[in-house]
C-alpha cells in the first residue's frame, strides 16, 4: 500500500514553517482572501510564511470561490497551487497558471456534485475531498466516497484527520495526500509535537 503525501493546511505564522521544513511535508496550505476563517492570512503575512518554506515543499493557497484579481495576487505572491472551494469560474480555470486543486465538502447532496460534476479542466490536478464545514476538524462519511472517480488527478482527504484517524483514512480511501490543519493545532495555532506525531504514523503505514 502506497504511503501518502501530507498537507499541512492553515498555516498563519511564520514560526510554524520550521517543523514543516523539518519533516520534509510535502504540501503547505494558507488560507486567502476568506477573513469569515480564523486562519486568514494577509498577502505580507503569507510572502513571509513562503518565503520561509523550503523550496521543495509545494505551497497551496487555499481559497473559497476566488476571482481573477485574488487568482492573480496568489500567482504573484509564488504558490505553487491554488486550491479552490466554492465556485471555480469558468474565468479563474481558464486564467490560471497554477495547478489547481479542486475542493469538495462532502455531504449527501455534495457527494453527488462532486462524483457527477466534476468541472474538468485540464488545470485540476487534484481533488480535495473536505468535510462539510472546512476547517471545523470534523470527517464527513468516508465510505460515500469509495467509488469516486479521481480521472487520473490526485485524491487528497482532508477533514478532522488527525494522528489517531490518520491510517483508517488512509485505509479506507487510499488517497494521494492526506490533509490535516485542525488535528494539529493546540490553543495557540499549530502545535510542533503534534504535527511530528501526524507524520510519523502517516509514515510509518503498512
Ligand atoms: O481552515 C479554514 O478555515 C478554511 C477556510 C476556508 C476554506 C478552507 C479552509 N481550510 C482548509 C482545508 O483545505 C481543509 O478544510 C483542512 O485542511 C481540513 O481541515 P481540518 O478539518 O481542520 O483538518
Amino acid at each position: 500500500m502506497k504511503i501518502p503525501a501530507i498537507k499541512i493546511c492553515g498555516l498563519t505564522d511564520v514560526s510554524e514553517a520550521a517543523v514543516i521544513n523539518e519533516e520534509k511535508v510535502e504540501y503547505a496550505g494558507l488560507v486567502m482572501f476568506f477573513e469569515k476563517s480564523r486562519r486568514n492570512n494577509s498577502l505580507e503575512n503569507a510572502m513571509k510564511i513562503l518565503k520561509a518554506l523550503d523550496q521543495e515543499v509545494k505551497k497551496v493557497a487555499v481559497t473559497v470561490s476566488p476571482d481573477i484579481g485574488q487568482l492573480k495576487m496568489i500567482e504573484e505572491a509564488g504558490f505553487d497551487i491554488i486550491q479552490i472551494h466554492g465556485e471555480l469560474s469558468e474565468e479563474v480555470a481558464a486564467e490560471s497558471r497554477l495547478p489547481i486543486f479542486r475542493a469538495y465538502n462532502i455531504s449527501e447532496e455534495m457527494k453527488k456534485e462532486a462524483s457527477e460534476n466534476q468541472e474538468i479542466s485540464s488545470k485540476i490536478t487534484g481533488w480535495v475531498l473536505d468535510g462539510k464545514v472546512p476547517g471545523n476538524g470534523k470527517t464527513f462519511d468516508w465510505g460515500l466516497m469509495k467509488e469516486f472517480d479521481r480521472k487520473g488527478r490526485l485524491l487528497v482527504l482532508a477533514g478532522g484527520l488527525n494522528a489517531g484517524n490518520v491510517t483508517e483514512g488512509i485505509k479506507t480511501l487510499a488517497p494521494d495526500v492526506v490533509d490535516v490543519s485542525s488535528g494539529v493545532e493546540g490553543e495557540n495555532g499549530k502545535d510542533t509535537e503534534k504535527i511530528r506525531e501526524f507524520v510519523r504514523k502517516v509514515r510509518s503505514y503498512e
